[in-house]
C-alpha cells in the first residue's frame, strides 16, 4: 500500500457516490494488499471507517469553517476535508500538521491545484480552533445534539424515539460508536471453543467469551483473519452472538432438514449444521450467484456435507418444498438499524419509504416461508433490525393470517438474558441494552 491516505481518499468518494458500500470496498482494498504494512493497512482502514462513521459530526464542524457548505463541495474536495477533519479531532497520533499536509498533496497530485489552498486553510483553521468548537446542547435541541454527537442523522433519532424513551434511545446510538471487536463462532465439531481459544492464543490473539452464547468468542489484535489458522482451518467463523442466538433457538435436531430462505454468507446455516452434527440436511438459499458464492466458500472452509447452496428467489412459491422442513429460518433483508455500528453505510441509505418497501418483501418471503414448514415444525422470523413494523407487526401477521402459534422462548433463553416478552415467542435484542447487535427474533410453531 503506498499510501494509505489515497487508498481511503478512493474508497470514500466511491462510497459517496453511493458506487460502492464501504465494507466491501474497504475489503476489496484490504485483499488487494494483504500483504502490506499490517501498520500501513490498519490506518487506512481506521480512516475509511471512523471518517464515515462520524461523517455528521465532521460536516457540522466543516461548515463551521468553510463558506462553501461541505454538501457544496466537489466529491473529492470534500473526501479530502473529511478524511482530513477525522485525523484532526479524532486521531491522537497523528500530527495535524501531517493531515493537512497530506491532504494537499493529494489535492494537487489528483488535479485540484487551485483548491488545494481552500483546503489547507479549512483543515488549519479547525487544528488552531478544535479545542472551542461549539457543538449543539443537549438542553436546547435534544435530538440536534443527539445526531451531531453521536453522529446519527436525525430522522432515525425521532424514529427510535417513537418506541422507546430518550435514554434507552441515547444508549443505542452511542453503542454504534464503541470499539467493536470480532465475535467468532467456534464450531463444537471443531473441538469447540477451549480448543480453538488455545489455537488463537498462541497466535498472539486476545480473546474473550462471549456473554451470551457458550461457543462465542470476542478476538482482538490481529491483523488479518485468513492469516488465523484457526479460521482457514474452518474451525470457526464471523458471527455476532445475537445471530448465534437466532440459530440456536431455532432448535434443530440431528437427523432433521432445515430451509435457510436468505442465507448469505451462511451464518445461521453453519452454526445449525454444526449443531446437527454432520446429520440431517441444510438447504441455504440467497437470491444471487455472487450470494450462493459466499456460502459456498464457507461450507468448503468448514468442511461441512450435510449443507447445501442453491440460487432462489424467496419471494417465488417452491412447490416441491411444501410442509417438507422440520425448520426454516427466514432471516430477511431489512433496513439493518440495529447494525449501524458495523455498517456504516446503513444509516446514510436507508428511509422511512425504504423501509415500507421492505416490509413489503418481507411479507411476501414470508407467505412463501410459513408454507414449508412442516405441521408441528418451527419458523424462525429474524431480522437485525429495530422497527416495530419489520418486527412485532410482521410476526403478528403471520400468526392473524396463518396457522402458527407463538412459542415460549423464556427458557431458551441464556441465563443472563431476561426479557419479558419471551413468553409471547419474540425478542427485540437493542445494541447498548444487551450485548450484541440489535436483532429481533420470533419463533413460532406450525399448528
Ligand atoms: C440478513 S441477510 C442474511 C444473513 C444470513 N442469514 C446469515 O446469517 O449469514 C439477508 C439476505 O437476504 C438475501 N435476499 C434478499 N432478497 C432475497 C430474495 N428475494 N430471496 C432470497 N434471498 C434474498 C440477501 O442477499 C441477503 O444475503
Amino acid at each position: 500500500m503506498e499510501n494509505p491516505r489515497e487508498c481511503a481518499l478512493d474508497v470514500l468518494i466511491k462510497v459517496d457516490k453511493k458506487e460502492e458500500l464501504s465494507h466491501i470496498a474497504i475489503s476489496n482494498v484490504l485483499e488487494k494488499y494483504q500483504f502490506s504494512e499490517k501498520r500501513d493497512r490498519a490506518f487506512f482502514t481506521r480512516l475509511v471507517e471512523g471518517t464515515l462513521e462520524r461523517q455528521i459530526t465532521i460536516d457540522y464542524v466543516a461548515d463551521q469553517f468553510s463558506k462553501t457548505k461541505i454538501r457544496k463541495c466537489k466529491p473529492l474536495i470534500r473526501a479530502l476535508l473529511r478524511m482530513g477533519i477525522y485525523q484532526i479531532l479524532y486521531m491522537d497520533q497523528v500530527p495535524d500538521s501531517a493531515a493537512c499536509n497530506e491532504a494537499v498533496k493529494l489535492a494537487k497530485k489528483r488535479g485540484f491545484s487551485r483548491l488545494s489552498g481552500f483546503v489547507n486553510g479549512v483543515l488549519r483553521n479547525i487544528s488552531r480552533k478544535k479545542e472551542t468548537i461549539s457543538y449543539p446542547k443537549k438542553d436546547k435541541n435534544l435530538v440536534t445534539y443527539l445526531s451531531v454527537t453521536y453522529s446519527i442523522p436525525e430522522w432515525i433519532i425521532k424514529f427510535f424515539m417513537k418506541t422507546y424513551d430518550d435514554e434507552t434511545v441515547e444508549k443505542i446510538i452511542e453503542s454504534y460508536l464503541e470499539d467493536k471487536k470480532t465475535t467468532l463462532c467456534c464450531l463444537m465439531s471443531k473441538g469447540g471453543k477451549d480448543v480453538i481459544r488455545k489455537e488463537l492464543e498462541e497466535e498472539n490473539v486476545t480473546v474473550e467469551d462471549g456473554e451470551l452464547i457458550e461457543n462465542a468468542v470476542k478476538i482482538s489484535d490481529y491483523d488479518f483473519l485468513y492469516r488465523l489458522r484457526a479460521f482457514r482451518e474452518g474451525k470457526c467463523y464471523v458471527q455476532d452472538e445475537s445471530s448465534m442466538l437466532c440459530a440456536k433457538l431455532a432448535g434443530a435436531k440431528e437427523g432433521q432438514f432445515v430451509m435457510d430462505l436468505c442465507s448469505a454468507p451462511g451464518g445461521k446455516s453453519l452454526y445449525t449444521a454444526d449443531q446437527i452434527k454432520g446429520s440431517g440436511q441444510v438447504l441455504s438459499r440467497d437470491l444471487t450467484e455472487y450470494k450462493t458464492d459466499l456460502i459456498e466458500d464457507n461450507i468448503e472452509r468448514m468442511g461441512f456435507t450435510n449443507m447445501e447452496a442453491e440460487v432462489f428467489d424467496a419471494t417465488i412459491l417452491d412447490e416441491e418444498h411444501i410442509e417438507a422442513a422440520d425448520v426454516v429460518i427466514a432471516d430477511v433483508p431489512c433496513s439493518g438499524l440495529g447494525i449501524m455500528g458495523k455498517k456504516n453505510d446503513i444509516k446514510y441509505h436507508i428511509s422511512e419509504d425504504g423501509m415500507k418497501d421492505l416490509v413489503k418483501l418481507q411479507r411476501e418471503i414470508l407467505t412463501n416461508a410459513v408454507q414449508y414448514v412442516k405441521h408441528g415444525g418451527t419458523l424462525i422470523y429474524s431480522t437485525c433490525t429495530i422497527n416495530p413494523e419489520e418486527n412485532e407487526k410482521n410476526m403478528q401477521w403471520i400468526i392473524n393470517n396463518f396457522d402458527y402459534e407463538a412459542v415460549d422462548i423464556t427458557e431458551e433463553l441464556p441465563k443472563n438474558l431476561k426479557i419479558e416478552t419471551a413468553k409471547d415467542g419474540y425478542i427485540q435484542l437493542l445494541p447498548g441494552v444487551h450485548p450484541c447487535d440489535g436483532f429481533f427474533i420470533a419463533k413460532l410453531r406450525r399448528k
